[in-house]
């Protein structure tokens, strides 16, 4: 099992201030010890308005390193791109003098960029300091969407990254082709952060931490890894 914190907030706007604290503390904490600090990102509502808060920070940003959690593949100037994403609400303002260590690179397909990917990500230093995860409510977590593609292999493989086709669905929405970091890549940060928001998710949070299989809900591998030390935030 993972070692797991389950923190509750009353509102968004509370988990987006105990969130800047824990990441401004992990951050500053991984500069301290070894001058210099990474931080793995995902997309999605929920961290979007701890990344702006975080942005005006003063937290010595020329020391840090953004990375993504996951991306579609697609170009940076996509509307869907987590890159865009992550540059328009946290590389803004003093987050602008950062790292930024992106997953989609020219390869025709996730398939073929895989092992420059793979390259860029062993350069960071490890462990990451922090990893933030949100989830899907069909239990997926970074793009480890239920049987996809790439999934058991992203779920087995000692790679950092993994290329990944979901199956497509509402939430995958038409582009299903993805970078992600695996299951072992997610395990290579001193601490994960789950971000859940609504009651919806958090009984698929609840549904995932009961047995069962870990291709149908991708979040149980994250839950049951032994080495994964978890803290998840939920508010309404
Ligand atoms: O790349 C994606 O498809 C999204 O980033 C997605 O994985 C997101 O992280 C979750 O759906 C959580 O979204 P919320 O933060 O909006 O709950």
């Amino acid at each position: 099992m993972a070692s797991i914190t389950e923190r509750e907030f009353a509102s968004k706007d509370e988990m987006t201030a105990a969130l800047t604290e824990l990441l401004q503390t992990a951050l500053s904490e991984g500069i301290a010890t070894d001058g210099k600090a990474v931080l793995l990102v995902s997309g999605g509502s929920s961290p979007a308005p701890a990344y702006r808060h975080l942005s005006g920070v003063e937290l010595g940003w020329d020391k840090i390193t953004v990375a993504m959690v996951d991306e579609r593949w697609v170009d940076a100037e996509h509307e869907k791109s987590n890159e865009a994403f992550i540059k328009s609400t946290l590389l803004q303002d003093k987050a602008a003098g950062a790292r930024f260590v992106t997953m989609k690179n020219r390869a025709a397909s996730a398939e073929e960029g895989v092992q420059v990917c793979e390259s860029d990500y062993a350069a960071l230093k490890r462990p990451f300091d922090v990893t933030i995860l949100g989830m899907g409510p069909d239990g997926h977590t970074a793009s480890l969407f239920p049987n996809a593609d790439g999934l058991e292999h992203a779920l087995t493989t000692t790679d950092t990254v993994c290329a990944i086709n979901a199956h497509q669905s509402e939430v995958t929405g038409e582009i299903t082709e993805r970078m992600s970091l695996s299951l072992a890549g997610i395990a290579h940060s001193k601490t994960v952060v789950l971000l859940i928001s609504g009651e919806e998710k958090k009984a698929v949070y609840e549904a995932a931490k009961q047995p069962g299989s870990e291709y149908s809900v991708p979040l149980r591998a994250v839950l049951t890894h032994p080495d994964i030390d978890l803290t998840v935030f939920w508010c309404p």
